[in-house]
């Protein structure tokens, strides 16, 4: 994984840090929220992830000595890096499950550290946690979209830079089966996956026996490309060729791919000619700038395409570049604190708060999560977070409390789950959530409120800062 240290931030958290070490504040615990405004993709929902990942690192975290060696040439004071030499992150963190669906406006992450430790690490947290949860939400969609077909990563060229590690990991947890990115294969055990390019194709003098050389050499793993010269003339029939050949050595042609014109159209096409040799086995992939929307087409176009590998649009969560997720101070020095804005939606939540989601009676989401004080068990209203004529209650319901303690004194409380089980558990929950939800086009608005009690907190806060 990327080399993560202490300089993995942003340098006023560190010149914060200084002045919180300076004033004798390294003992002081602060909480802060994560949490995102805006949904990605017009959607109705997002998927978290990133959680383990953040886990990890977090466990790990220190300044080394290439780091200690610059913050000096920046002219931090030097009992300060010397404090910093020593940096572990020793505080708890609260957390959503990894893969659960999450909605603007609930703390899905709290973190409770000295003040330091906690400021240091909101550069990297929101790093990991807007990207993976961007690209899971991204996959999501893709997944819906092609119902049972399988869905493979191939964004790493395209990615921005390295994000296309961390953008394999959240593909799987967003509903991706495997991909062609060998690294994160490697580390996170996702199924490696892959066909082959044009320029292979190109190296021969003809195609069959390009053909034939990949298949000789991997019987058990053969996806053709048909698109390089004449898909329907050249390319099909020649792949029918060599599947008819692997058939008589006892192997058989995984599937063939095409990556150009009318994938609708050719997809049809091959199938028939595939079918009509006897190869009705032979998957057809499909590729080339596909996203959520063309995946619906192709589906509605009844195109008989079982695969489909895509890069850009899953690793670059187009065309949304960034989920807007913060992270914000809620309680400090033994108060609540609170952020004013002109704008009432960016006021922020004060307090140690804790997420309900409301259930029916089969387990199944309502609709609503309601966010509450840490100590409240089963708050009875909910509020609008900023329309108080808007309230109803919520006593009846039955409630899941989502924010749990997750790593205490910088330590992971449990086992890990397993990427699978990560992408097993988001598809559970978002099996839960309603189908009004879920709608491509103009999502019904899932709800998220505020406990009477918190609304309380916070409008006697606003009122004492005004009052000021
Ligand atoms: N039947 C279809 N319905 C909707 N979109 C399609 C269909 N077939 C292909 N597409 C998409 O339309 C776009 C066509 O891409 P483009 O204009 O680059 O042509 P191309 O076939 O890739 O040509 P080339 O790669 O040879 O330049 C791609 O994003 C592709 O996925
Ligand atoms: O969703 P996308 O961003 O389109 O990513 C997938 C594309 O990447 C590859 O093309 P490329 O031209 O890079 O290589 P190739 O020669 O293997 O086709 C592949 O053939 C797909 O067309
Ligand atoms: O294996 C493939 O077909 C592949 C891998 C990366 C990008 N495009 C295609």
């Amino acid at each position: 994984m990327f080399d993560f240290t202490g300089t993995y931030t942003d340098q006023y958290q560190l010149t914060m840090g200084q002045v919180y070490f300076l004033k004798g504040h390294t003992h002081h615990t602060a909480t802060f929220d994560y949490f995102f405004r805006k949904l990605p993709f017009n959607g109705g929902y997002a998927i978290f992830a990133g959680l383990e990942d953040l886990l990890e690192i977090l466990r790990d975290l220190r300044f080394d000595d290439k780091d200690l060696e610059f913050l000096k040439k920046l002219g931090l004071d030097s009992g300060y890096i010397d404090y910093l030499k020593e940096f572990r992150f020793t505080g708890k963190v609260y957390s959503f499950r990894e893969g659960d669906v999450v909605f603007p406006g609930e703390p899905v992450v709290r973190i409770e550290a000295n003040i330091i430790e906690a400021q240091i690490i909101e550069t990297l947290l929101l790093n990991i946690l807007n990207f993976q949860t961007l690209i899971a939400t991204k996959a999501s969609r893709m997944r819906l979209q092609a119902k049972g077909r399988t869905l493979i990563d191939f964004g790493l060229r395209r990615a921005q830079g390295t994000g296309g590690y961390h953008a394999s990991r959240a593909a799987i947890i967003g509903g991706f089966q495997a991909t062609s990115n060998t690294r994160a294969g490697r580390d996170y055990g996702i199924t490696v996956s892959g066909t082959m390019a044009h320029s292979y194709i190109q190296s021969y003098d003809d195609e069959l026996t390009a053909f034939r050389d990949f298949a000789e050499a991997h019987p058990k793993n053969t996806v053709l490309l048909v698109d390089t010269y004449d898909t329907l003339r050249s390319g099909v029939p020649n792949a029918i060729k060599v599947g008819l050949e692997m058939e008589k050595r006892g192997h058989k042609l995984q599937g063939i791919r095409l990556d150009s014109g009318d994938l609708a159209y050719l997809a049809r096409k091959s199938r028939e000619m595939l079918d009509r040799a006897g190869l009705d086995y032979v998957k057809i992939a499909a590729s080339n700038q596909l996203d959520e929307h063309l995946i619906r087409s192709l589906l509605d176009q009844e195109a008989p395409i079982d695969i489909f590998g895509v890069g850009t649009s899953l690793v670059t969560g187009h065309p949304d570049a960034a989920l807007d997720g913060v992270y914000k101070l809620s309680f400090f020095g033994g108060k609540p604190r609170i952020k004013l804005s002109e704008t009432i939606s960016k006021v922020t939540l004060p307090h140690k708060k804790q997420v309900y989601r409301m259930l029916d009676i089969h387990g199944n989401f309502i609709g609503g999560d309601v966010v509450s004080l840490e100590e409240e068990e089963n708050p009875e209203m909910m509020f609008h977070p900023f329309d108080p004529l808007k309230f109803q209650s919520i006593a009846q319901h039955d409630k899941e409390p989502l924010l749990q303690l997750v790593m205490d004194k910088g330590k992971i409380l449990k086992k890990p789950y397993s990427l699978e089980e990560i992408a097993a558990f988001s598809e559970e929950r978002l099996e839960k959530l309603p189908r009004e939800y879920k709608r491509f086009f103009n999502p019904h608005i899932y709800k998220i409120g505020i406990s009477k009690r918190l609304k309380k907190e916070r409008d006697q806060l606003i009122e004492e800062h005004k009052m000021k």
